[in-house]
C-alpha cells in the first residue's frame, strides 16, 4: 500500500509533543511492513534541521489557489531519520511557518488550511496517487472536506484515515477560510452535519470537517474514544462522534523502541536491560550531576510533559512538594506551548527553589535531555485531567521508571496498580488515582514512594515489569493496516 501522513508534525525534527511521535513512529512500522510511506509537512523555519538529511529542492513554484489568485510554494525533500518528508514552504507576505514556534499564533486556522490546501495540489501536481491518506488533528481536518469538495475528480479515490490526539483543540475559526481555500458556499459548510460548529453561531469547526468527511477516524486509546463520545472528554464533538460511530474507534499508539530504547540510546552515559538494570543507577547519577542535586540514598521523582492545563498542573506542583516531604527528590522537565501563564508559575517556584539540593525545573523543551530523565528517574508522575493515550509513562516504563498515573483515557490501557489492579502480579507496573485532588494524588505517591524506602526488592520486581511491558508500535501498526484495508475495500 502507498501511504501519505499529512501531518502537522514529525519528531524529531518538527515535535511539538506525541502527536510527532506517533507520525514518525507509525510511519517506521508501515515501512517495516513493506508498505510505501511519504510525509507531507510545513516548512518551519523553526525546524530542527540538523534531523533532516540531504535537505533538497523538489518541487519549484507549485501554485497554490489561495482567494482569487495562487500562492507559489517551494516543495523541499529530505529524509528524517530514515522517514521520506516533503516540507511545503510558501512565499507569501502572510509568512505562514517562517516564525519561531509551530503553533500558536492567531492565524493558526488560516496557517494549515493553507497548508491542507498546498498538500493536495502537491499530490495533484506530482501524479501521487496514495491508497489511503492519513491525517493528523484539526491543523489537517480540512484535508478530507477539500479532498471530497474539490480535488475527487482529479485526485480520484483516495481514502482518508483522521486520527485526533486532542479533541481539546479544533481549529475553531470564521467563514474566510471558505473563500481563502475557494470553498465558498458558506451555508453549505455551515451546516452543522458538515462543518458548522455545534456551540458557536457562524463558525467552522475543522476538527468536525475531519470527522464528517473521512473514511475512517480513530483516537488514540480505546477508553479514550468511550470517553470523547459518551463523556465530556469530545468538548463538544460527542454528539457528532455518535453520529459517525460506525467508522469511529480507538487504537492505543504505540511507542518506538528504535528511539526510545535504554540498550541502544545514545543519549544516556550507561545502556541496560530489565537483565542489568543495576546500570540505570548511573544514569541516576548523571541526571543529579547535571541538575546539581546532591547524592542521597532517595528516590527521583520526575515530570516530564507540557505545561497545560490538560497535565493537571495543581498536581504536579502538589507532587513536587510531597515528594520533598517525604524525602525524595523532584525534577521538572516542561515547557508551555501557547502562552497561558503557567510557565510564569513554574519560573517564580524555580526561582523559589534555586538552592533546593533535592529540586530541579528544567523549564525548556529538550528532545535528548527527556531521555536521560527517563532513564535517571525511578518514578514518573502523570496526574493528567484527561490523556488520549499518554506517552510519556510508556517511554519512561520502557527505561524501568515506574509511573504514578490518574487512571485517565490510554493511561488506563496501559498503567495496572500495583496493589489494586485485578490483574495477574507479573502485569501490574505502577500506581494509579482516580480523582482530581491533593488527596487522591497522594494515595498513589505515597505507596509508591513508601515501597522505594522500605521494600527495595518489591520496587525492583516493579521496574522489571514495567520493562518488559509491551506498548511498541507492532499492535497498533497490525491495526491500522486493517483500517487502511477496511476503507480501501469499502
Ligand atoms: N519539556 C520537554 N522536553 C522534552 N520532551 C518533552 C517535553 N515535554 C514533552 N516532551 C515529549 O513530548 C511527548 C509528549 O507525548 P504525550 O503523549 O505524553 O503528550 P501530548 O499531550 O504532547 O500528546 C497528545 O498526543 C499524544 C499522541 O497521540 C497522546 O499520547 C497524548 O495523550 C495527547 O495529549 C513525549 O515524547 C515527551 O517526551
Amino acid at each position: 500500500m502507498f501511504v501519505v501522513m499529512v501531518a502537522p508534525e514529525c519528531a524529531p525534527a518538527a515535535k511539538a509533543g506525541g502527536l510527532g511521535d506517533v507520525v514518525f513512529g507509525l510511519s517506521r512500522e508501515l515501512e517495516i511492513r513493506g508498505h510505501a510511506v511519504e510525509i507531507i509537512l510545513p516548512k518551519y523555519s523553526g525546524m530542527r534541521y540538523e534531523h533532516v538529511w540531504d535537505l533538497q529542492r523538489s518541487y519549484e513554484d507549485l501554485r497554490v489557489p489561495w482567494y482569487g489568485g495562487a500562492v507559489s510554494c517551494t516543495v523541499w525533500f529530505g529524509h528524517v531519520h530514515g522517514r521520506k518528508c516533503f516540507f511545503i514552504e510558501p512565499h507569501s507576505g502572510d509568512n505562514f511557518f517562517g516564525r519561531e514556534r509551530l503553533y500558536g499564533y492567531d492565524d493558526d486556522a488560516m496557517r494549515f488550511a493553507f497548508f491542507c490546501k498546498a498538500a493536495l495540489e502537491f499530490m495533484l501536481k506530482t501524479g501521487k496517487r496514495p491508497d489511503v491518506v492519513h491525517c493528523h488533528d484539526w491543523h489537517t481536518g480540512l484535508v478530507p472536506v477539500l479532498l471530497y469538495e474539490q480535488y475527487s475528480h482529479e485526485l480520484g479515490n483516495q481514502r482518508v484515515c483522521y486520527t485526533i490526539h486532542n479533541f481539546r483543540h479544533q481549529g475553531l475559526t470564521g467563514p474566510e477560510v471558505l473563500a481563502a481555500t475557494q470553498l465558498g458556499r458558506p451555508e453549505h459548510f455551515l451546516d452543522p452535519d458538515r462543518l458548522g460548529d455545534d456551540h458557536h453561531c457562524h463558525t467552522l469547526n475543522l476538527m468536525k470537517g475531519g470527522v464528517v468527511y473521512s473514511n475512517f477516524v480513530t483516537t488514540v486509546s480505546d477508553n479514550h474514544a468511550d470517553e470523547a463520545r459518551h463523556g465530556d472528554s469530545g468538548f463538544g464533538l460527542g454528539h457528532t462522534l455518535w453520529k459517525h460511530q460506525g467508522k469511529f474507534g480507538g487504537v492505543l499508539n504505540g511507542v518506538d523502541y528504535g528511539v526510545w530504547n535504554p540498550e541502544t540510546d545514545p543519549y544516556i552515559p550507561a545502556r541496560y536491560s530489565a537483565w542489568d538494570i543495576e546500570r540505570k543507577y548511573e544514569n541516576k547519577e548523571a541526571l543529579r550531576d547535571r541538575f546539581l542535586l546532591r547524592k542521597t540514598w532517595s528516590p527521583l521523582v520526575a515530570y516530564v510533559g507540557r505545561l497545560d492545563e490538560q497535565k493537571g498542573m495543581h498536581l504536579v506542583h502538589h507532587a513536587l512538594f510531597r515528594t520533598l516531604d517525604a524525602g525524595g527528590q523532584f525534577v521538572l522537565m516542561g515547557q508551555e506551548q501557547k502562552h497561558n501563564g503557567i510557565n510564569g508559575h513554574f519560573q517564580h517556584l524555580k526561582d523559589h527553589l534555586n538552592d533546593n539540593p533535592d529540586c530541579h525545573l528544567e523549564l525548556t523543551y529538550q528532545e535528548e535531555l527527556a531521555h536521560l530523565v527517563f532513564a535517571g528517574a525511578d518514578l514518573l508522575v502523570v496526574p493528567s485531567l484527561f490523556e488520549p493515550c499518554g506517552l510519556v509513562p510508556m517511554m519512561a516504563m520502557r527505561y524501568g521508571t515506574v509511573p504514578v498515573v490518574r487512571a485517565t483515557g490510554g493511561m488506563r490501557e496501559t498503567v495496572f496498580d500495583r496493589d489494586h489492579a485485578p490483574h495477574e502480579f507479573e502485569r501490574r507496573n505502577g500506581y494509579t488515582f482516580h480523582q482530581t485532588d491533593n488527596q487522591a494524588l497522594d494515595s498513589a505517591l505515597q505507596r509508591a514512594i513508601g515501597l522505594w524506602f522500605d521494600h527495595p526488592a518489591d520496587f525492583r520486581f516493579l521496574m522489571t515489569n514495567a520493562m518488559r511491558a509491551d506498548y511498541s508500535w507492532a499492535g497498533p501498526g497490525h491495526h491500522y493496516v486493517n483500517i487502511y484495508e477496511h476503507i480501501r475495500h469499502k
